[in-house]
């Protein structure tokens, strides 16, 4: 039984959840204690107490920590790969570029910690100086998803922990294995005390103790829609700092003078790998009258020729979607295009064993054409390997139907017209903008953050992340 890390010490929970492989539901990864509300509090006083000390650590010795703690992720990439792919379904070179991702993460922001500045300007008054500075906030509360069970943390954590917070980390109960395998890292490398606190258990249970509770005072979420705006909610009544990462319904918009197989390849990256499992996956894929039949026809014959297998067998294109619940969805979504009259051009079916014979929550990558903007299918987060096409007469009709959403995290399009090009960056109402590239997979050092319904609050990731994990302090001197 792998347990909770909270004040230094390894707790055990009053219940364990049990990480099961989606690729082999027979295999059972390991126990992992789930916390309660009264060990999250505990979590929380333990974090609160190390403040005093953290706060006011020097920045070489943020630096070491997040260093060391980056160079062993980095120097176990294919073993917490291989953890990471058995407990979320994606597959192995994913997993393990997730891990090289979090590992870069930590050697990132342990630079950051040396290089957080302010300024010094003269006031406007004579005699007087003024200093902005940035000062930890305290306490911050990190409540993360099962899609990417060790980069999401990472991003999290390792800014909160450079700019001098305490940190209490609720991973999402279908994943806990990568997140306990950071949190090892962390104390094995020194982490002092109460610095950092790992309460795995229920989101309506150890996570709503770090909405509530005062002495916490910022909120990191990635999630869904509904959750964010529970935590929301709670961080306003409180008057707590809070972020949200939610949800999107990403366009890729193909031109009629798109290069064929960059659009093919951007766009089946985009939909189904990872399983769709992201938030930046394209959904939608609306396509001008030109290239239409051309591209689908393409986009068809590509995903009849992907593997869906065990995430950790060699040659898998596309591991299992993560567990039951989430294969409900995505079949439901399925029916609801159906229903809706999209037509099915490829894919849509629940496979229950892989090529060995293995029980898995398997599913086809499914492809909608002939579908219209106003299906439920192009407006709610299906978030699986389920992506519609859309017509479009022209490149105007087309930006405005991926502007047509209420949704605004990532924007795709393929084309070889620099004009268009140019004009859909600046255009786009989303927060990241891809041109011949998926709208998934970025980089680790530059900001991450959506528009509308996609995001609330400052941006995560690069020098951004300063925004969120400090608080601004102007003092002013008389000489
Ligand atoms: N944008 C994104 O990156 C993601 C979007 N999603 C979307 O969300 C849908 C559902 O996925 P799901 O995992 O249930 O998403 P949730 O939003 O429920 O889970 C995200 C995190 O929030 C926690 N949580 C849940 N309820 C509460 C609460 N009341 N208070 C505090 N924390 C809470 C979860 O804990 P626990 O899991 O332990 O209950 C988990 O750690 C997906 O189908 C997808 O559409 C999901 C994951 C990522
Ligand atoms: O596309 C990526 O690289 C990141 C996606 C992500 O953060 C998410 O799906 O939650």
């Amino acid at each position: 039984m792998q347990r909770n890390l909270i004040g230094g010490e390894w707790v055990d929970g009053p219940r364990a959840s049990r990480n099961i492989n989606p690729s082999d539901t027979r295999d059972l990864i390991a126990e992992y204690a789930q916390a309660d509300g009264p060990q999250a509090r505990a979590a929380v006083a333990a974090a609160r107490e190390a403040f005093a000390g953290w706060s006011l650590s020097t920045p070489q010795q943020r630096f070491d920590l997040l260093d060391a703690a980056g160079s062993e992720i980095l120097a176990r990439k294919a073993e917490l790969g291989d953890l990471l792919a058995r407990e979320e379904g994606k597959t192995l070179p994913e997993a393990i570029g997730e891990v090289a991702r979090a590992g870069a993460i930590f050697k990132f922001f342990a630079g950051e910690a040396l290089r957080l500045g302010g300024e010094c300007l003269p006031s406007v008054r004579p005699g007087v100086g003024v200093e902005v500075t940035r000062e930890p906030l305290g306490v911050v509360g990190l409540i993360t998803p099962w899609n990417f069970p060790i980069a999401i943390p990472a991003w999290k954590l390792a800014p909160a922990l450079a700019f001098g917070n305490c940190v209490v980390m609720k991973p999402a109960d279908l994943v806990p294995g990568s997140a306990w395998a950071l949190a090892d890292i962390l104390h094995r490398a020194g982490c002092p005390k109460g610095v950092f606190n790992l309460v795995m258990g229920r989101g309506s249970e150890v996570g709503a103790v770090l909405l509530e509770d005062p002495r916490v005072d910022a909120i990191s979420f990635t999630g869904s829609v509904a959750t964010g705006q529970k935590v929301a909610a709670a961080c306003v009544a409180r008057m707590a700092k809070f972020q949200l990462e939610m949800g999107g319904k990403n366009p890729m918009v193909v031109l009629d003078d798109a290069d064929l197989g960059v659009a093919v390849t951007a766009a089946v990256n985009s939909g189904f790998f990872s399983t769709g499992q992201r938030c930046t996956a394209s959904s939608r894929l609306i396509v001008t009258e030109g290239i239409h039949d051309r591209f689908v026809a393409a986009v068809v014959e590509r995903l009849k020729a992907l593997k869906v297998d065990d995430a950790r067998k060699p040659g898998t294109d596309i591991g299992p979607v993560v567990d039951e619940k989430q294969l409900a969805q995505d079949l439901e979504y399925i029916a609801i295009g159906q229903a809706e009259g999209a037509t099915l051009a490829a894919g849509g079916e629940a496979v229950e064993r892989n090529a060995d014979g293995a029980p898995g929550h398997y599913l086809r990558p499914a492809l909608f054409t002939e579908t219209t903007p106003a299906m439920r299918i192009n407006r709610e987060e299906v978030f699986g390997p389920v992506v519609s096409v859309i017509r479009a007469k022209n490149y105007d009709e087309a930006l405005a139907l991926a502007n047509d959403t209420p949704f605004g995290l990532s924007a795709g399009i393929a084309t070889t017209s620099l004009k268009h090009a140019a004009h859909f960056k600046r255009h786009s109402q989303a927060g990241m903008v891809m041109v011949n590239l998926p709208t998934a997979g970025v980089d680790y050092h530059v900001p991450f953050g959506g528009r509308k319904g996609s995001s609330f609050g400052p941006r995560e990731q690069g020098r951004y992340a300063a925004e969120f994990y400090t608080v601004v302090k102007t003092a002013y001197t008389a000489a």
